[in-house]
């Protein structure tokens, strides 16, 4: 909690997260709930730069000063930290559990990476909701903005570019659809295996070189009937779906990206759907974040997203 600090102004009316956010309890009333996910063991296995463990600390920071425009209230509900490599498996498996319960008490939770491992993390923890709340079939859309499809094979390793595919997996052992969107996607970045297996397990694919002015809202609608057909939505953001010039601070920054105005237009579409039950901001890696500028990014997008009025 004591990353909530800041500037206060005297102004009536002039309030800042870090004058409203208070730690999170169990009889809190229903609002936002950010959640850390202090982990890089999934880059560090998927051989990317690490340092996104420290990602929920730099985020925190960078919410702090914003100005309060919410009525609901947000809450702070600590960290779930990754112990070393071998320790994965297991935070995915405490930060599910973290997420489930915050689900259960009516909260959107947001939870603050850390590596895109926490992908697996954040669907285990609604679809244990659900089941919970006794939905045999549940039709989960995925909305992932990312240069990346993040559907490497998991049979060797798992890490923070397997977890759609272990979603799909578990979709398929289910007997559940598979409703995945991947918006920003970069061909140069991803292999021609990747883009096959996306093919077949039928996502909604579009590439970051799509996304110019006269298309966007093009993009939109796709984006809006894809919505139509799920009942929840997951809205997940690695950051380094982001140019690199607004987005250093990641694993693996974008040579061209999707720009900031375009994923937060994105995500105001996402919030207004009604739909959406979780979010995750993944990869933000703050070792690199020349003047904040990711964290900044970042903390903007989560503004916007949890924006009420
Ligand atoms: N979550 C990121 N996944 C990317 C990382 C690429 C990289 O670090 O170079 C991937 O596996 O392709």
């Amino acid at each position: 909690m004591s990353l909530w600090a800041g500037r206060e102004d005297v102004e009536p009316d002039s309030l800042r997260w870090h004058q409203v956010v208070t730690p999170y309890k169990r009889a809190s009333e229903p609002g936002v709930v950010l959640v850390g996910f202090g982990c890089d063991a999934g880059v560090a296995r998927n051989q990317g730069r690490v340092g996104a463990a420290e990602g929920p600390r730099s985020l925190r920071r960078a919410l702090a000063p914003l100005a309060w425009h919410r009525r609901a209230p947000v809450f702070d509900a600590g960290d779930v930290n990754c112990h070393g490599n071998d320790d994965m498996e297991s935070a995915q498996a405490r930060l599910a559990e973290r997420l489930a319960t915050l689900l259960a008490n009516s909260q959107l939770p947001v939870a603050l990476g850390g590596g895109h491992e926490m992908a697996y993390a954040s669907w285990s923890g609604l679809t244990r909701h659900l089941e919970a709340r006794g939905e045999r079939c549940p039709k989960i859309g995925i909305v992932n903005l990312d240069a990346h499809f993040d559907l490497r094979d998991p049979s060797q390793v798992r890490s923070s570019g397997t977890p759609f595919a272990q979603i799909a997996a578990e979709c398929e052992a289910r007997g559940w659809p598979f409703r995945y969107a991947c918006l920003g996607v970069s061909r140069a970045n991803n292999t021609r295996a990747l883009f096959d297996r996306a093919r077949k397990l039928g996502v909604l694919i579009k590439e970051d070189r799509e996304f110019l002015p006269h298309r966007f809202e093009a993009i939109q609608r796709e984006l809006e009937r894809f919505m139509a057909h799920c009942d929840h939505l997951y809205l997940t953001v690695d950051l380094d779906v982001l140019p690199s010039s607004e987005a250093p601070g990641v694993s693996a920054p974008a040579a061209r990206g999707v720009a900031l105005a375009m994923i937060e237009t994105l995500i105001e579409t996402v919030r207004d759907s009604g739909k959406l039950r979780l979010a995750d901001f993944a990869e933000l890696n703050p070792s690199f974040d020349n003047d904040g500028r990711t964290a900044r990014a970042a903390a903007r997008l989560i503004h916007q997203l949890t924006l009420d009025t």
